[in-house]
């Protein structure tokens, strides 16, 4: 007689690098309190990114261990960033369990990776990465064709020579007509009221946004 031996399949799990609570700092929700699920892990390497310390290390947790952290802060507005979330193989269940669980979710994605398989009920905010960001060649088009109104685009801007490119961009694709588009700056690199004055100057159906958490608290981790 043979034996088949079956293993019980492990309960989903993601890497995490940390997750905290703070006030939105970014996005048209800034300001709401909010609790941050921060995905360890990421395919790209902007060339300004202030998440650089989710690339490796972080911590493997169960999607039991990750709700009862959320569910701690008593918030009901949950962020999933990174890192890349979406290149964690199981972060689309990890969404799908937060708004089963009542959260209003958002997500932060490079743009890099399909979008399309996301919860319907998460808002995507999906970043353009401009050519001053060294990763436009990662950049996946398609999931422009699926931006929903619940979505937002964002551009993140290192000099006057991204700002065209991004201006020229929300013309040709007509990019405000699929979603809200956010214009902001590169921290301590692009002075916001020159963004600022830009933005007026030529009447773009944007909102500029600076980072909210950083002008409160600086640029570090947990915030
Ligand atoms: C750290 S990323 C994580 C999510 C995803 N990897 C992405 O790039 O969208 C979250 C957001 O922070 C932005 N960001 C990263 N470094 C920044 C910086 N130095 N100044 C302004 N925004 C920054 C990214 O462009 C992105 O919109
Ligand atoms: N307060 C706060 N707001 C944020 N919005 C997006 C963030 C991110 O790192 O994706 C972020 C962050 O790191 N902190
Ligand atoms: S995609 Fe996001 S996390 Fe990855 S390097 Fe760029 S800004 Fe950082
Ligand atoms: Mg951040």
């Amino acid at each position: 007689m043979t034996t088949i031996m079956t293993q019980t399949p492990l309960p989903p799990s993601v890497r995490i690098t940390e997750i905290f609570f703070s006030l939105q700092g970014e996005t048209s929700r800034m300001g709401l309190p909010t609790v941050f699920v921060r995905l360890t892990g990421c395919p790209l390497r902007c060339g300004y990114c202030d998440s650089a310390y989710a690339f490796h290390g972080g911590q493997t947790l169960s999607f039991d261990a990750i709700l009862e952290q959320v569910a701690s802060y008593g918030a009901r507005t949950v962020c999933v960033t990174g890192g890349e979330p979406l290149a964690q193989k199981h972060s689309l269940a990890l969404l799908r369990a937060l708004c089963d669980a009542g959260y209003d979710v958002s997500l932060e994605t490079s743009g890099a990776l399909a979008i399309d398989d996301v919860d319907a009920r998460v808002s995507r905010i999906v970043d353009i990465k401009t050519p001053g960001s060294g990763e436009l060649d990662k950049m996946r088009w398609e999931n422009l064709d699926v931006i929903k109104p619940g979505d937002e685009i964002k551009f993140v801007l290192v000099d006057r020579a991204d700002y065209e490119w991004a201006r020229d961009l929300l013309q040709t694709r007509q990019l405000a007509a699929k979603a809200p588009v956010l214009f902001s700056p590169v921290w301590e690199t692009l002075k916001p009221t020159d963004l600022a004055d830009w933005v007026i100057q030529d009447k773009l159906p944007v909102r500029m946004q600076v980072q909210l958490h950083k002008i409160l608290w600086g640029d570090r981790p947990g915030v």
